[in-house]
């Protein structure tokens, strides 16, 4: 497991000058930090643990800035109107305009916690949009950025063509990573990791197997207990709410995480976050969120993961 020095900074909404990264870069191996909290009373480090290098600002007080996103926006609007899944989500305020860039403004899910320990979890069995692939069919488009972000976990892994090429396409990598992680066989990945210590870990591209998720999970709380229960007690509310949830049934849920988050006082809680490849099924459809996926029925296995997800921290607890 990576340790804190593994993890490059800063590149904080907080910070007081902007990092200059090429911004919508990915950001997978880096957590990144900062003390300059400027528009906080109580001080803490905000921490991005996956996604978009360059997407996140502060906003005005407990309230963070993501790179506008239509497709976000939506779906944060409609769940505002959701009475089900409201309460597992970041609260939502509309759209902010700043430093010539729109962004989406909403609750910063650290805010009420001290020292907080965070994990993301990616949900659902799927990591790309069906459209993604039938995009890549009609006008394929090779990626040498992926092809190189293959090659540095498994210099094995790209075919001879691909090789050939330095690159690759797309849904090629993305069910690549699937399969490496847990995500093929758990309907779930573990993205990263932070506790509160500040040690931090984005390295479980290969965590794929449940005992090995169980050992990330049992580091991640330290072994407590109490903390998993009142995850489980969150996780099993949460579950209850999208399978209720009139949003959640009309939309397929691609790429969307569980952020996971608890301190020392044991206040331990989950939220859904990323809703930017999220979208409205069309003709009134709707999914079960359980069933596999086949091309062209558009399931995400979302709610399958989430039943592994619960089992596995119910074992945990039980043993
Ligand atoms: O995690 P690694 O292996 O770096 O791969 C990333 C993630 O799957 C991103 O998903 P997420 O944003 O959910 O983390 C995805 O962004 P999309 O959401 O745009 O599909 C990236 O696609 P590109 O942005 O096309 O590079 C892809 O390169
Ligand atoms: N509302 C929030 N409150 C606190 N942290 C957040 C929030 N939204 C996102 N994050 C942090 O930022 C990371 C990336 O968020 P995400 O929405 O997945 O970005 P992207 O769309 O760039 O993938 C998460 O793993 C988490 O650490």
């Amino acid at each position: 497991m990576l340790q804190a020095r593994d993890c490059t900074s800063p590149a904080s909404p907080y910070a007081a000058e902007p990092v200059k990264n090429k911004s919508w870069k990915k950001l997978k191996t880096m957590v990144h930090w900062s003390p300059f909290v400027v528009s906080f009373k109580k001080r803490y480090p905000w921490v991005q643990l996956a996604g978009h290098a360059g997407n996140f600002k502060a906003g005005d007080y407990g309230k963070i800035l993501k790179k506008y996103c239509e497709c976000e926006h939506q779906c944060l609007e409609s769940l505002m109107k959701d009475s089900l899944l409201r309460p597992y989500v970041p609260g939502y305020y509309g759209v902010v305009d700043k430093d010539g860039d729109s962004y989406n403004q909403m609750d910063d899910l650290l805010s009420e916690f001290d020292s907080p320990s965070i994990m993301d979890c990616k949900m659902g069995v799927r990591t790309y949009l069906e459209e993604e692939l039938t995009k890549a069919r009609e006008k394929p488009k090779l990626r040498k950025d992926m092809y190189e972000k293959m090659i540095a976990v498994d210099p094995n892994a790209p075919t001879q063509e691909e090789h050939e090429q330095k690159a690759v396409l797309k849904p090629r990598y993305m069910q690549w990573r699937e399969t490496l992680s847990s995500t093929a066989t758990l309907g779930f990945r573990i993205e990263g990791i932070r506790k509160a210590d500040g040690s931090c870990s984005t390295s479980f591209k290969k965590t794929r197997l449940k005992e090995e998720v169980m050992e990330a999970l049992k580091d991640f709380v330290d072994s407590n207990r109490n903390i998993l229960r009142n995850y489980l007690t969150r996780l099993k509310e949460l579950r209850a709410a999208l399978e209720g949830s009139e949003f959640f049934n009309t939309h397929e849920v691609v790429g969307s995480s569980l952020l996971f988050v608890h301190d020392k006082s044991e206040l331990a809680k989950v939220w859904m976050i990323d809703f930017g490849k999220t979208v409205l099924l069309p003709d009134h459809g709707t999914l079960n969120h359980r069933v596999p996926w086949v091309e062209g029925n558009r399931e995400d296995g979302y709610l399958w993961g989430m039943d592994n997800l619960i089992n596995i921290i119910s074992q945990m607890i039980e043993e």
